[in-house]
């Protein structure tokens, strides 16, 4: 079996002959000692050698290339070597080499491949674990192509800043989330400084005539953005961006940008872009998972002889070895939160009594948006209180992003999160993918997530950079059928170590046991939420809980325990007859039917509880729920391909089908011009809706 995999398909497309080679496809030729680790299928022998940050040193490399094809060089793999080679300007090397700068030595393995096969101008698809460094792998030889092409004015390079047209853009990087694509730029911008290269970016949520302004003043190499504000941006003559001269287009997360949601999207911004014809143009896609349905997508895009590399070998598993999976059978739902609590607790017991262990520091993921702000609200209760701030937790911080937080709190929160030695962010799915925030421990998955790309993405938050990290999964036993259709074939260990899962919390505790202590801090955190926000998330849960568990009646039974129980509620929501129906729901199932007048009366909704205006007023996280739970016919029936291609059709079809979508996208333009930033559709749908 191969370690790394370099696969090429189809025979060269027939544009490439005639289209005027890219800059790097003529470097490769001057490039005798980069050469394509073709034989890298031979590599599976050495898997041991390796440290568990996957990398391939450099005599493992020479060796394995001399064993198997004496006559080729070895592969690069000192980012120092780079130099030697001419191929990268040295300011870019240094930037990355020096201890004051970035400070990395040896590639990862990903970054040993697909420079070298980047440089050579083909299309890639580039599949590699989560956190071995893949931002690095597609922006060097971006940069660096750039810096190649002679119709940009290197004379300026090395100045503060090289001046340029908007239309100077060159390179396109499309992510799926604003975080991500601002994470991004920072790193693009480490790796560029000093070569007078300028990156930009064009994301969702900020002043769009602020970004387009800057562009305008301070021109623009790289381009780095969501797919709205890219398809907003491009798409308008008004702004003055184009990017007639681009020659290179990056999809990170590419699977993600291909599903049904973004794809449509993704295809315009390429429509915007100059003909492949007359600019030969390199599409890069990276990502840690490509299911089998996007590969289709992938064909489409990439170019017929593009080349797959693969660090992840066919036999292996997506996650890392060295990272413990763990799976908690937790009595009920109310039953997460105590066992959060605990599971920190018992890590700082362990350092106070000596062991050698990192701060807590761990994400919380929630499959509502409502669900996070409630756990984060009784969290920050719970750190308020004397008996924590006494104890040796106190400096734990409580920080929550979701897609409904205005993005200064959301960029606030990730930033607090990045910089805090210990804490627990309790996140919705927005910083799922691609985020790199140092020296996670934990990651704590609350209820089985909505597909097997999701866990794994959220899993991979945790022991980045070779690091460690432990996983777990908290879930109700009601989910198993939809934890073995998607988690099945994962490494998860059944953990029965935290008592407070097991707990019945419908009786009362005694203080005097620790699970009873666990649990009144908890309930007391919870006391301390308003009404409105456990309504919200009550109803957010419905949506997942319904899809998600083998009954609906079941759901609702350990929705309505919880409420009661837990949250402390005298009276369940009442659900309009409406949406009960859109939900596939009937009064045995066990929820309130109403008006929902109670929950106005108790503030549950500012403008009425019925589906449409839920959708406007209530958590965009939660509406993902309802479409799911409504278009029962995709979710629930479906096995995981079905609940994939279901849960996509059944957003955007309960989108386009309630009128949001044009009221969104109308809106999106002019609320980037006002006080008040508003939404565009695409910031709404793909930011909110899906994550
Ligand atoms: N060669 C290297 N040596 C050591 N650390 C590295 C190297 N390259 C990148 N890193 C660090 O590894 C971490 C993860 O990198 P990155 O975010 O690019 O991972 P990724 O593969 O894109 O992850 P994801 O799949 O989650 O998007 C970052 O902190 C980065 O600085």
């Amino acid at each position: 079996m191969m370690l790394g995999t370099v696969r090429r398909f189809g025979v060269s497309h027939a544009l490439r002959a005639t289209a005027p080679r890219s800059i790097s496809a003529r470097l490769a030729t001057q490039l005798p000692k980069w050469q394509a680790p073709s034989t890298i299928s031979s590599l599976s022998a050495t898997r041991s050698l390796h440290s568990s940050f996957p990398r391939l040193s450099a005599a493992t490399a020479q060796a394995i290339v001399e064993e198997t094809e004496p006559s080729k060089p070895a592969i690069i793999t000192e980012f120092s070597d780079l130099a030697g080679e001419n191929l990268i300007h040295n300011k870019i090397i240094k930037n990355i080499i020096q201890p004051d700068r970035m400070n990395l030595k040896t590639m990862t393995e990903v970054q040993s491949l697909t420079l070298n096969e980047i440089v050579k101008g083909d299309d890639i698809l580039a599949q590699a674990k989560t956190g071995t460094g893949k931002t690095l792998a597609f922006l060097v030889p971006t940069l660096q192509n750039i810096l190649n092409d002679p119709s940009v004015d290197v004379s300026k390079v090395g100045r503060r800043s090289a001046r340029t047209a908007p239309s100077e853009i060159r390179a396109l990087i499309i992510s799926p989330t604003r975080e991500l694509a601002e994470q991004i730029a920072v790193e693009a911008r480490k790796v560029a400084f000093g070569t007078g290269l300028i990156v930009q970016t064009a994301v969702g949520g900020t002043q769009k005539r602020a970004g387009l302004a800057k562009i305008q003043q301070e021109g623009c190499h790289l381009l780095i953005g969501t797919p709205g504000r890219l398809k907003d941006i491009l798409s308008d003559p008004w702004t003055g961006v184009s990017a007639p001269k681009l020659n290179t287009l990056i999809l990170d997360e590419a699977d993600r940008l291909l599903d049904q949601g973004f794809a449509p999207e993704v295809e315009e911004i390429q429509s915007l872009l100059p003909d492949p014809t007359k600019v030969d143009r390199q599409t890069l896609m990276f990502s840690a998972t490509v299911p089998r349905e996007v590969l289709q997508m992938v064909r489409q895009t990439l170019k017929p002889n593009f080349k797959h590399v693969n660090t992840v070998r066919e036999d292996e598993l997506p996650t890392h070895q060295r990272v413990p999976q763990k799976v908690v059978y937790t009595r009920g739902l109310e039953n997460s939160l105590p066992a959060l609590l605990e599971l920190a607790q018992n890590w700082q017991a362990r350092r106070d009594n000596g062991e050698e262990l990192r701060p807590f520091k761990a994400i919380a993921y929630f499959n509502s948006t409502a669900e996070t702000k409630v756990s984060a609200d009784a969290f920050n209760a719970v750190a308020r209180s004397s008996e924590f701030r006494q104890s040796s937790m106190r400096n734990m911080k409580m920080l929550e992003i979701n897609s409904r937080l205005s993005q200064a709190v959301r960029t606030r929160s990730a930033d607090n999160f990045r910089k805090a030695r210990e804490g627990i962010l309790f996140s919705s799915d927005v910083t799922a993918r691609g985020m790199d925030f140092p020296d996670v421990t934990h990651v704590v998955q609350i209820g089985v997530p909505r597909d097997r790309e999701t866990y794994i993405h959220r899993l991979g938050r945790t022991a980045r950079a070779g690091k460690e990290g432990e996983g777990w999964l908290f879930m109700h036993p009601g989910e198993s059928d939809v934890y073995r259709k998607r988690l099945g074939r994962l490494p998860l260990k059944v953990d029965t170590a935290l008592e407070s899962a097991n707990a019945d919390l419908t009786r009362s505790l005694s203080n005097d046991t620790p699970v009873g202590k666990i649990v009144s801090q908890i309930t007391e955190g919870l006391a301390q939420c308003d009404n409105a926000t456990k309504v919200k998330s009550y109803m957010g849960q419905l949506g997942t809980a319904t899809g998600n568990f083998n009954s609906k009646r079941e759901a609702i039974q350990a929705l309505n325990q919880m409420f009661i129980s837990s949250y402390n509620m005298q009276t369940l929501p009442e659900l309009s007859p409406r949406l009960m129906q859109q939900m596939g729901l009937n009064r045995i199932d066990g929820v309130s039917v109403g008006d929902g007048t109670r929950q106005r009366r108790e503030g549950g909704f500012s403008r009425g509880g019925d589906r449409s205006r839920f959708s406007r007023d209530g958590d965009r996280g939660e509406r993902g729920g309802f479409s799911r739970g409504g278009d029962r016919g995709g979710f629930s029936r479906g096995g995981e391909r079905g609940e994939r291609s279901g849960f996509s059709r059944g957003e955007r079809g309960g989108f386009s089908r309630g009128g949001d979508r044009g009221g969104f996208s109308r809106g999106g333009d002019r609320g980037d011009r006002s006080s008040r930033p508003r939404r565009s559709f695409e910031d709404s749908f793909n930011d909110d809706f899906r994550f």
